[in-house]
């Protein structure tokens, strides 16, 4: 008999907690059962080569999701419900859904409706649930469960496996926070397909996972809609994109592209005075490039005369200029070109057919590849890449004038301008600026295809070219937009979250905030955010779950490469993971000096997992260790316009304990 029907009677811890064993085995089972159902059937069915490939994709996917998971549990929760509808009484929450060969449920996906109780129900609003059962688990075994009433009144109850789970030592990539996701997180994950969120949060309160998350339900729920459309995360860098890749498959999710904006934009990277790229970040370019681009179109002089045998058939330069003009401005450049061929080729079979012809369709589609109406397109309306204009833009004073009218000033129209053009747009060196320009260039060339949900995390740091050309990319979609204004570390930084949404294209987007953190301790946290009113002074100081006494420690170190030694010995006594985050000028000081000890050094690029990891400064962003070694604060600060914003991210991803080693003075605020 399946263990929830056994449970409500029983009140021995031990017998409840076999019951529950028993439950799990059972799902475990089942699940087992579905998979082999879903690998015995044949993708024979499909009636030609191809649709039995797509038909056998589909099917081998539908047996990778229902692989059973060892180390993780099947379900983490059960609600015993107060209400007598369609569904059972009691109900186990789980990463997916499971049932026996009755089709009746024995674990329930968490993204379903009835299993938000689970992380939305207290004893002020039950929402029909007399009990909630969390349960403990080691690997995959259930070792304990929690109860707590909810139909009886009173305070919500505190959770020793919540604070257990949130505990428990980091190692390896970041997991997924499915058993115990927060009210407040639970309301953003839920949020509706078509609403834009805009998440601020503190270092550690849950905004890249709850992002994840949002995507893994947005997947689950509007299942046709998307796998159509798509789901896109955009992160930092590749490092951070590698430390997030495991908890999406964890959910089940395979089919979620994960990159950057350079994977987006391209990976531009010829170096640039950053004064250059905070002018090209800015929005104000925009109409600068629209009509650098339509500037390229030349008033016609010219009408078009084509020739079919004998006949020969005119058409005068001033039908040619009113074409022109009815185009210009009403489509986009690429289609605008090819409606200006089939306009032409119209006017040709207008006269074609005032002369008694009758030519169809397929005429008209000759003469519009005909080699005098081509010329005369390719004189009037010629074909552009991004490059080309780019590259004409940069080069050419006057033209950059004219593009840029009074949206730049002559100062900023000198600082675009190249100081040794190159010689084409094909021998050019582009930069990271480069990219969102071009990209805005090719849109409005033509359409770049949206997908249907788009969640951005540290969206803080992008220049509103950068999320222009996201938004473009959600525009008929929505997006997840995530990010701390304090830990803003580009010179083109948002100050308002506001003004990311009007870039993005979602001005009535709704910010919402997350609070409370669940990485960095107390202790440490208090002591990053005497930086906040330097940083960010209207962000309110972030609060901590985790108390972490005697979590941080601030040490003079005369002789750096003995008291680092130090640090890192005292940290690999520790269990979990080591980061010592160094300024990006000491990565290779440094690791000559750990070198007698096993570490790694993560670069922008890499998939490193390993226990001991140096970390470049400017890497950090985003990623979290249990022990964190910050060598040399003041370096940090001086290295970057933005410096003391990135010593706040530095200092803010340490899990259990934070080292500050410092040879310099310490930065004013920290003292
Ligand atoms: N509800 C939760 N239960 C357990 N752990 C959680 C919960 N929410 C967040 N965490 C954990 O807290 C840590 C920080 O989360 P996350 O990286 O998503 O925060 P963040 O707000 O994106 O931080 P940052 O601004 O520093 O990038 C992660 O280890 C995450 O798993």
């Amino acid at each position: 008999m399946p263990a929830h029907q056994l449970a409500p009677d029983i009140t021995d811890p031990a017998e409840t907690l076999a019951a529950e064993r028993e439950h799990l085995a059972a799902s475990r089972a089942a699940l087992r059962a579905m998979r082999e159902h879903a690998r015995s059937l044949s993708s024979d069915a499909a009636g030609d080569w191809v649709s039995q490939q797509i038909l056998q994709a589909l099917l081998d996917q539908r047996v990778a999701a229902l692989a059973d998971h060892s180390g993780t549990p099947l379900f983490f929760g059960r609600l015993d419900r107060a209400v007598d509808d369609d569904l059972p009484g009691t109900i186990y929450v789980g990463r997916r859904h499971v049932h026996d060969d009755r089709s009746r449920p024995l674990v329930i996906d968490w993204r379903a409706p009835v299993s938000r109780a689970f992380y939305q129900a207290s004893p002020s609003d039950p929402m029909d649930v007399a009990l909630r059962r969390r349960f403990g688990y080691h690997g995959g075994d259930l070792t304990a469960y929690e109860d707590e009433p909810l139909d009886q009144g009173g305070a919500p109850q505190h959770s020793r496996l919540l604070t257990e789970e949130i505990e428990r030592p980091r190692s390896g990539p970041m997991r997924d926070i499915v058993a115990t996701i927060q009210p407040d997180q639970d309301e953003i994950v839920r949020s509706e397909l078509d609403r834009t969120v805009c998440v601020q949060g503190a270092p550690g309160t849950g905004k890249t996972a709850v992002g994840l998350h949002r995507a893994a339900y947005l997947l689950f729920t509007h299942r046709e809609k998307l796998a159509r459309s798509g789901v896109m995360i955009v992160g930092p860098n590749r490092a951070f994109l590698s430390y997030i890749s495991s908890v999406l498959p964890a959910l089940g999710e395979v089919k979620v592209d994960q990159t950057t904006v350079a994977g987006i934009l391209g990976d531009h990277s010829a170096p640039e005075d950053p004064a250059v790229s905070t002018v090209k970040g800015d929005a104000r370019i925009a109409p600068v490039l629209r009509r650098a681009l339509w500037m390229h179109i030349v008033k016609p002089t010219e009408g078009v005369l084509f020739t079919k045998g004998v006949n020969r058939y005119r058409v005068a330069d001033h039908e040619v200029r009113e074409v022109v003009a009815s185009l210009r401005g009403t489509t986009r450049y690429g289609p605008g070109r090819a409606a200006l061929a089939q306009r032409l080729a119209h006017l040709v079979l207008v006269r074609m057919e005032q002369r008694g012809e009758s030519p169809d369709d397929r005429v008209q589609d000759a003469v519009a590849r005909s080699k005098p109406v081509k010329q005369l397109v390719e004189q009037v309306w010629p074909k552009l890449t991004p490059q080309q204009v780019l590259h004409r833009l940069f080069s050419d004073p006057e033209f950059l004038a004219a593009a840029a009218k009074d949206d730049l000033t002559a100062a900023e129209q000198a600082l675009l301008l190249w100081a040794k053009p190159a010689k084409s747009h094909r021998s050019a060196k582009w930069s990271a600026a480069d990219g969102a320009l071009m990209d805005e260039l090719g849109d409005l060339i033509e359409r770049t295809a949206p997908l249907g949900h788009l969640v951005v995390d540290e969206a803080q740091d992008l220049s509103a070219m950068q999320l222009r050309a996201l938004g473009r990319r959600c525009r008929t979609g929505s997006a997840t937009v995530l990010g701390d204004l304090a830990q803003g570390t580009t010179p083109w930084s948002a100050r308002s979250w506001d003004e990311v949404l009007t870039h993005l294209g979602f001005e009535d987007g709704a910010v919402t905030e997350l609070t409370l953190g669940f990485r960095v301790p107390r202790e440490v946290l208090d002591y990053a955010a005497r930086l906040l009113p330097a940083v960010a002074p209207d962000l309110a100081a972030p609060q901590s779950l985790r108390p972490g006494v005697g979590s941080l420690s601030v040490r003079p170190a005369p002789d750096p490469a003995t008291s680092l030694t130090q640090a890192v010995r005292e940290a690999l006594s520790r269990e979990g993971s080591i980061g010592v985050i160094v300024p990006d000028a000491s990565v290779a000081a440094v690791s000559e000096s750990l070198s007698r000890l096993d570490h790694r050094v993560l670069s922008p690029d890499s998939v490193e997992e390993h226990r001991l990891l140096v970390i470049p400064a400017t890497l950090a962003k985003g990623l979290e260790y249990d022990h964190v070694i910050v060598v040399e604060p003041a370096d940090i600060v001086d290295a970057e316009p933005r410096g003391l914003a990135r010593l706040y991210v530095v200092l803010t991803r340490a899990v259990t304990s934070l080292t500050v080693l410092h040879t310099r003075e310490l930065p004013a605020q920290l003292c």
